[in-house]
């Protein structure tokens, strides 16, 4: 937001002492106050980047000093959810538009910013049935001078889309590397050193803040389940094949994911670029 002048001032707030102290070290806000009723006091656009677990207890807690006329948005990766546990606390006049940035790493806290995250990354933004349309426009504005593109559909939609697209994926990234440790082998330096290049990924995704993703299975619980219904049939499937050896299952598989993958390679969707969703923090090396 300090990289695109998209906001006067930045006023940043979180209930852990020692994450506001880090905030204030790395100067990540222009201010860093000691309540949330502070931080959100005479704000045009408050967003709040807390575990979706804890929208209900925010939402509460800043209801009275949102200012008339304010946008009220948040980043958590589901919707549905946020819309049940903030809406009853939005006070006439304030606009509360939903939105979930697709963009984050494995790293949690102040220091896993970083100015170019949203960049070429997809914001979704969930307006409610009555949302305002000037607000909603400058909601999307906000993202755009973010870098983001900004794409709108409703919560349940999107909960679907994302089971698919993220959710699930974190959960068998996290089962594997269960798995992995079960067999005792996971930290085993061999293991690591020789390990390809798809259980390395897991290993990352499944380093992910555990706090978050708790709350994400239990706040898209269905579209979740659903999925995981299908991908273990899928499974089975394919186990059922490497049993009775048919790789001409296999090899059909195969083929059409690969085509998947090249598809979105071509329609130039493919955001896997250094420094998005790598982990990487480019102000590691950065001396300032
Ligand atoms: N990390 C990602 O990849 C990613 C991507 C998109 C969206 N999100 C969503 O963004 C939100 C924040 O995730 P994050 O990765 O920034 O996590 P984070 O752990 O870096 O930040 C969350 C912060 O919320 C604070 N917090 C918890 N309860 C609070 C309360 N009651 N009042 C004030 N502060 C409170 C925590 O102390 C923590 O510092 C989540 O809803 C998550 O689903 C995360
Ligand atoms: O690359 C990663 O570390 C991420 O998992 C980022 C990711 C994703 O699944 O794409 C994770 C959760 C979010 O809600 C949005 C983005």
């Amino acid at each position: 937001a300090r990289r695109a002048g998209a906001a006067g001032t930045i006023v940043g707030y979180d209930i852990a002492p020692e994450t506001r102290a880090v905030a204030r070290e790395i100067a990540l806000c222009d201010q860093v106050v000691d309540s949330a009723v502070d931080a959100v006091a005479d704000a045009d656009l408050v967003i709040l980047c807390v575990p979706t677990g804890a929208m209900d207890v925010v939402a509460a807690e800043i209801a009275s000093a949102l200012k008339p006329g304010a946008i009220l948005s948040d980043v958590g990766s589901t919707k549905r959810s946020v819309v049940d546990a903030v809406a009853p606390f939005v006070p006439d006049g304030v606009h509360f538009i939903p939105a979930h940035p697709l963009a984050g790493t494995e790293h949690s806290g102040p220091r896993a910013g970083f100015a170019t995250l949203f960049d070429n990354r997809w914001c979704i933004i969930v307006p409610l049935p009555d949302s305002d349309p000037v607000a909603l426009d400058k909601l999307k504005a906000f993202w755009q001078a973010l870098g983001a593109n900004v794409d709108v559909m409703d919560a349940d939609h999107h909960d679907r889309v994302l089971a698919v697209t993220s959710h699930t994926p974190h959960l068998i990234a996290y089962t594997m590397v269960g798995v992995a440790d079960d067999l005792g082998r996971v930290t085993d330096s061999e293991v690591i050193k020789y390990s390809a290049a798809g259980f390395r990924d897991f290993t990352r995704i499944a380093a992910s803040d555990p706090t978050m993703w708790r709350d994400v299975f239990l706040n898209n619980k269905d579209a979740t389940l659903e999925i995981l219904g299908r991908f273990t049939e899928e499974l089975f499937a394919l186990q059922r094949a490497i049993r009775m050896g048919d790789g001409d299952h296999l090899h059909a598989y195969f083929t059409r994911t690969r085509a998947i993958r090249r598809g979105i390679i071509e329609a130039g969707q493919d955001t896997d670029k250094p420094n998005f969703g790598r982990g990487e923090d480019p102000r590691e090396g950065d001396a300032g």
